[in-house]
């Protein structure tokens, strides 16, 4: 698949080189794609130690209790599945960990440190990046500039450092565009980098979607629900995706309706169940639990999550 636009060299020329690589050439070259792609930062804490910690969150609605008391940790470099029946909180934990909604009690610790009040954008400039199970693009951008706006979060440079042209904005800008086209590269969908998000595919938004959260470097990248309406061949793909996102040095949260793909690609799973969590384990660990069980008995296990 190669949409060559003469509006876009750099990216149509890319496209181009790669698709006549041999397969020496391409394994170097998909080499030094991750390695442009890999978070940029000094590691904080070893491998394995908790990065983030949820310590007794309660979060409630009115007289709904949709978290309540729930604790547990993401360890560096792994991939954390979180899965409970529709209602259970799933999201609910991703928005009181992203800023959207501040806990009712209980705290949510970043390498140790209490997110607090913090902000949504300060949470995303801490090291949390999220997805979400609504497709949230800028439709008339182009996937690149998507990315782009998704680095942004992270630059030092502000809206008027941008307005007066500063010389370390257009460097960043720069360096900001490179590593987006590195990144719809790495997430397989770099031959429509130069088409507007709205024109893209279904599948082809969900990748960018994962793109534009991984421009801003996180420590932690959340996805939710990532292979909603994908068929099974599109969530093998995914799948590979996670997997490759993880050794490039990422950790992942992982909301997922498909219990296979949670099964197949997650390192450990922590179950939820009307707001509370009901296990945590290991997938073969969980698949024999009987609390989970119980949970999921009577839903098919394709809608089961
Ligand atoms: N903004 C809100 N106001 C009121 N109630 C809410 C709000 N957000 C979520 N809830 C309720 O909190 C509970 C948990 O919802 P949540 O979306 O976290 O579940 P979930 O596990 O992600 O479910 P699903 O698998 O269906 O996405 C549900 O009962 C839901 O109706």
């Amino acid at each position: 698949m190669t949409h060559r636009r003469d509006d876009v060299p750099v990216e149509g020329g890319l496209v181009a080189e790669v698709a006549q690589m041999t397969e020496a050439e391409l394994a170097q070259h998909e080499a030094e794609v991750a390695e442009a792609v890999a978070p940029d930062r000094e590691i904080q804490v070893e491998v394995g130690e908790t990065l983030l910690e949820l310590r007794d969150v309660t979060l409630r609605f009115g007289g709904l209790t949709a978290l309540d008391s729930v604790s547990f940790g993401i360890r560096r470099g792994e991939i954390l599945g979180l899965i409970g029946p529709n209602g259970a909180g799933k999201t609910t934990c991703f928005n009181a960990m992203t800023g959207v909604y501040r806990p009712s009690g209980g705290q949510v610790l970043l390498e140790d440190r209490p997110l607090g009040k913090a902000s949504r954008h300060k949470i995303t400039r801490l090291g949390i990046a999220r997805t979400f199970q609504n497709i949230r693009l800028f439709g008339e951008m182009t996937a690149l500039e998507n990315v782009v706006v998704g680095a942004d979060a992270r630059n030092r440079t502000s809206v008027v450092g941008a307005l007066l042209r500063l010389p370390r904005h257009h460097r960043e800008e720069r360096t900001a565009v490179e590593r987006a086209m590195a990144l719809l590269e790495f997430v397989g969908i770099a031959d429509r980098a130069a088409d507007k998000a709205k024109n893209l595919p279904y599948g082809y938004q969900r990748r960018l979607e994962i793109a534009r959260a991984l421009a801003t470097e996180p420590k932690l990248l959340c996805l939710d629900e990532p292979a909603a309406g994908f068929n099974p061949a599109e969530k093998e793909e995914l799948m590979e995706l996670i997997r490759k996102i993880r050794s490039d040095g990422y950790t992942v949260l992982l909301i997922e309706h498909d219990m296979r793909l949670v099964m197949g690609v997650t390192d450990r799973i922590v179950v939820l169940e009307f707001g509370k969590k009901i296990a945590e384990g290991l997938p073969a660990e969980i698949r024999e639990n009987p609390a989970v069980i119980a949970a999921y008995l009577g839903v098919p296990e394709d809608d089961a999550a």
